[in-house]
């Protein structure tokens, strides 16, 4: 009857939004008793209404299919690599702006070079394809060109929305794109769990989030604690066919914000070099405390005109750097 499809599509708004404030923004407004109690009811009336189904359910999340092995799949556009600047903090930033000036043709009087500064996660990077702003498939980066369809488990991580908050119209399709991880707490918690079970433990966060991915049995990959940071974009449908675009990076990572993915809360604007070494130091600082493994800091040329100026060398953007921390001396637990 009319009610129940009324009260599924309620009941799937209601967990879908308290969902994203729990698993996304870390501020649940209901008790879990309550979102528990919601997700029952949903679960109940789906089975009494086989013809509700939809795989953008809340309830949807672990398919449980296990597959027989990882599809090949093309990147629309290659998933590229990031040169990595080594030097120490001040001189890696400092040399990075002064090659972007460079290229630029800016005198040393023009104005600082506007840049977007954000952690580097050490995870594993993913493409998430939406089309008509729902998910159709994940894909491991693979060799850049070619990666793992990995969607049955990348569909159980709660901060990656099956679906797109979106208000506003999205375009028809949209790659996004981002850094699978495990956060240090929860990787401790399966190590645990796993010596427990007398199963084999992980030797860091990054190998532990690389495994739970790439099971054949989502079923496992619900057992693991992942996370996940948006960071880019992969294909986006042109604007002339209802796609959008962004003059900017920054405008751009508020977008996905808001269309619900997790974007790290460091991202800031950097003005020139002096910022970026700022931030660099920053998260330095902050690196031991933040819960997860960041493996250096990422500087970006935030305008759009300016990226599309500066272009790629060898499919590596001219106008982006990773800039690394020293190998982190391994701390005994
Ligand atoms: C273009 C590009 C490629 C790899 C990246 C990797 C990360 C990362 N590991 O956090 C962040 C970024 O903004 C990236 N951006």
């Amino acid at each position: 009857p009319q009610d129940a499809a009324a009260e599924v599509q309620a009941l799937r708004a209601q967990l879908v939004q308290w969902a994203h404030e729990y698993y996304v923004q870390d501020a649940p407004t209901v008790p879990d008793g309550e979102y528990d109690r919601v997700y029952q009811r949903l679960e109940a009336l789906e089975k009494a209404h086989p013809e509700l189904h939809s795989p953008e359910s809340p309830t949807q999340r672990v398919i449980g299919a296990i597959l027989e092995g990882l599809t090949p799949v093309r990147h629309a556009v290659p998933m590229l690599s990031i040169r990595t600047e080594t030097d120490n903090e001040a001189s890696g930033a400092q040399a990075f702006d002064a090659r972007i000036r460079k290229e630029l043709g800016l005198d040393p009087g023009d104005p600082p070079v506007e840049y977007v500064a954000e952690p580097k996660f050490d995870g594993l990077a993913m493409n998430l394809r939406y089309e008509a702003g729902r998910l159709v498939q994940a894909t491991t980066r693979g060799d850049g060109e070619v990666g793992e369809d990995v969607t049955h488990n990348i569909r159980t991580i709660r901060q990656i929305p099956l679906q797109l908050r979106a208000d506003a119209a999205v375009p028809p399709v949209l790659e996004v794109r981002g850094e699978v991880y495990m956060r240090r707490d929860d990787f401790d918690a399966l190590n645990r769990k796993q010596e427990a079970a007398g199963g084999k433990t992980f030797v860091n966060p990054r190998n532990a989030a690389a495994g739970a991915v790439r099971q054949l049995d989502s079923n496992i990959t619900a057992q693991r604690p992942l996370s996940f940071f948006a960071y880019g974009l992969g294909e986006v449908t042109p604007v002339a066919q209802g796609g959008m675009q962004w003059d900017s990076h920054y405008a751009m990572l508020m977008q996905l914000r808001a269309w619900g993915f997790p974007v790290a809360p460091q991202v800031c604007v950097a003005k020139g070099a002096d910022e970026l070494v700022a931030f660099h130091q920053r998260m330095g600082a902050e690196r031991a405390n933040l819960g997860y493994e960041i493996d250096g800091v990422v500087y970006k040329v935030n305008s759009r005109a300016l990226q599309l100026e500066l272009g790629f060398v060898s499919r590596e953007p001219r106008w982006a750097v990773a800039h690394k921390y020293p190998a982190q001396e391994m701390v005994t637990r």
